[in-house]
């Protein structure tokens, strides 16, 4: 395929309907970095589906690698092979420097505000449980991660902590999740130093560019968000939406996967139908009227509506 115009046509008209916001002309015009067709093609189409820059670029570059891998452009075959977007062989789990596993379902995974909440949703049965306490206040930290780690003990429950992963390391929490901002923060001696603490990591991802950016770490589970909009923080990317979440399922297929943000109990099952094994939550549970009963109803909806089931 030598022309590019052709192939932007072709793919907008293949996935134009999936992924919704086709715009005429992308709010900026796309930049290249190449002058292969099926490149600048791809490039133009992805902005025109609403993806953001980084990620038209990501994609433009995974779907030449795919025509050149199938030695044929086909438009209907959005690019979702691992190695066409430049990952290391799958499964992650399989490389030397891969972070421990954790289940591949962590099912109901509610992100709480402090260690209380957490010990009463562990107690509740809910199968993951994060501490996302947010304070400069180190002795504050301290004791909240310790807290948190007592208060899941004689539960199930796994117990990831936000942000705060020497405390963590320290406290012996099950794992640790960081942003791609904390990832940044990190030099390699401190990733080198979180690897070799034998806890789980979990990373933020929110498109294409940032799940390649994750996978080079090899974390132990994936979330990807924000699938709707969410009031509980300002988000610097726009809502993903569920068709985006199920491509970047399908790419991600070898990794735990967490879908977040926004996630109420009418959009449960067409998140799940997406092929995440687990939905993390913070309103859902901390504002319910009653946040045992709504995690009961959660836990049942996930058993019947999980993919595969
Ligand atoms: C399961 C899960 N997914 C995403 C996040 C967000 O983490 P991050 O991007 O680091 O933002 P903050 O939560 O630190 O504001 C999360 N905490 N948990
Ligand atoms: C903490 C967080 N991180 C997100 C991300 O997309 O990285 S969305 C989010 C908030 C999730 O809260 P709620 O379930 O109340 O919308
Ligand atoms: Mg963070």
């Amino acid at each position: 395929m030598n022309d590019a115009r052709a192939v932007a046509q072709a793919i907008v008209a293949a996935h134009g309907l999936r992924f919704g916001a086709i715009t005429a002309a992308p709010v900026s015009a796309p930049v290249f970095s190449s002058d292969d067709p099926v490149y600048r093609g791809a490039k133009q189409a992805c902005s025109a589906l609403g993806f953001i820059e980084i990620d038209a670029e990501c994609l433009a570059h995974a779907w030449r690698a795919q025509t050149l891998r199938l030695s044929n452009f086909d438009a209907a075959l959005w690019p979702d092979a691992p190695a066409d977007f430049g990952m290391r062989p799958f499964p992650p789990a399989a490389r030397d420097d891969a972070f421990p596993p954790c289940p591949e379902r962590l099912g109901l995974y509610a992100v709480l505000p402090d260690a209380q909440w957490v010990g009463r949703m562990a107690r509740a049965g809910v199968p993951t449980v994060q501490l996302r306490f947010k304070s400069e206040d180190a002795a504050a930290i301290e004791r909240e991660v310790r807290a948190a780690v007592e208060a899941v003990r004689g539960t199930d429950a796994l117990l990831f902590i936000n942000d705060h992963w020497q405390v963590a390391i320290a406290a012996g929490a099950y794992g640790i999740h960081l942003g791609q901002e904390d990832l940044d923060a990190l030099s390699p001696g401190q990733l080198a130093q979180l690897r070799a603490s034998g806890a789980r990591l979990g990373v933020s991802t929110h498109g294409y560019a940032e799940m390649v950016r994750a996978d080079k770490v090899s974390p132990s589970y994936i979330a990807m968000g924000a699938v709707y909009p969410t009031t509980l923080k300002k988000m610097a990317t726009a809502p993903q939406g569920v068709a985006r979440l199920a491509a970047y399922a399908r790419l991600l297929r070898g990794y735990p996967q967490v879908g977040i943000g926004g996630i109420d109990a009418v959009r449960l099952p067409e998140v799940l139908a997406t092929g995440v094994g687990s939905v993390a939550v913070v309103r859902a549970l901390v504002a319910a009227e009653d946040p045992e009963a709504t995690a009961r109803q959660w836990m049942a909806a996930m058993d019947s509506n999980a993919v595969g089931n």
